[in-house]
């Protein structure tokens, strides 16, 4: 039998102990001091975060889709800077995670920007356009398992879901590795792709993020 709690559990009581219910920003905190002083988690964390924050709002997006919610951290992130009227889509596959986020996101107040759906990826990728009337991306984050993200990418392509202009943001090109996604996106002619080098979340190890403009 399952006993006691996860670490996303004890992620979600950090953050319901020691955040101020709608600010978002003290959530983001209470996660980065427990999984800095605590417990490691895989959030983007707050090295990579502050990049994910610059090109998020270089792009403005009206719509985003965020492949691999885990507990929501990268979720708040992104949608605390989003315009009024603009929504993010975050898709996750294991229902006890995808519970947590909930719970982290509606903490922060931001449930009303934020669609979660569980499911995997390669199931719900094509249902976009019919189930949530999405035209296309604006930003997409991938934080998800690497080795879906080449076929999820391709699988956007066909879907018609990315635009000229179509941001892709893809986490831990390094560390795990996603190499497969790199040699897509770095030698495609339908990408223009660059690199920001940064830390592996709250170690010293290098990762990093590879930012890809769809060129249409
Ligand atoms: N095709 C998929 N569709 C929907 N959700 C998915 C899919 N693959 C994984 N997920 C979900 O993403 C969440 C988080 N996740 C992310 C990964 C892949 N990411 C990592 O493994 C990772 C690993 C490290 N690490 O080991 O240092 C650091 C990171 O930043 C990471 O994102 N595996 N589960 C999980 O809840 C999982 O159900
Ligand atoms: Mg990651």
């Amino acid at each position: 039998i399952m006993t006691g709690t996860s670490r996303p559990q004890r992620m979600l009581k950090a953050v319901q102990k020691n955040a101020t219910k709608g600010d978002p920003q003290s959530v983001i905190s209470a996660i980065d001091y427990y999984c800095r002083h605590k417990e490691w988690a895989m959030n983007v964390g707050d090295d990579k975060g502050l990049i994910l924050d610059s090109v998020l709002m270089e792009v403005n997006p009206s719509t985003v889709l965020e492949l691999g919610t885990y507990c929501g951290y990268s979720t708040v992130r992104i949608a605390r800077l989003m315009s009024p009227g603009s929504k993010l889509i975050t898709v996750e596959f294991n229902p006890a995670f995808a519970e947590v986020a909930r719970q982290i996101i509606a903490y922060a107040g931001l449930q009303d920007k934020v669609t979660l759906v569980e499911g995997s990826s390669g199931d719900l990728i094509p249902k976009m356009k019919e189930r949530f009337g999405i035209k296309y991306f604006d930003f997409v984050f991938l934080d998800h398992w690497k080795d879906s993200y080449a076929p999820d990418t391709k699988l956007l392509e066909d879907c018609g879901l990315l635009k000229k202009g179509t941001v892709l943001l893809a986490d831990n090109v390094i560390c795990p590795g996603a190499p497969e996604y790199l040699k897509y996106v770095r030698n495609s002619p339908r990408y223009e792709s660059r690199y920001y080098k940064s830390n592996l979340e709250y170690t010293k190890a290098e990762d990093g993020l590879e930012k890809s403009v769809f060129l249409g």
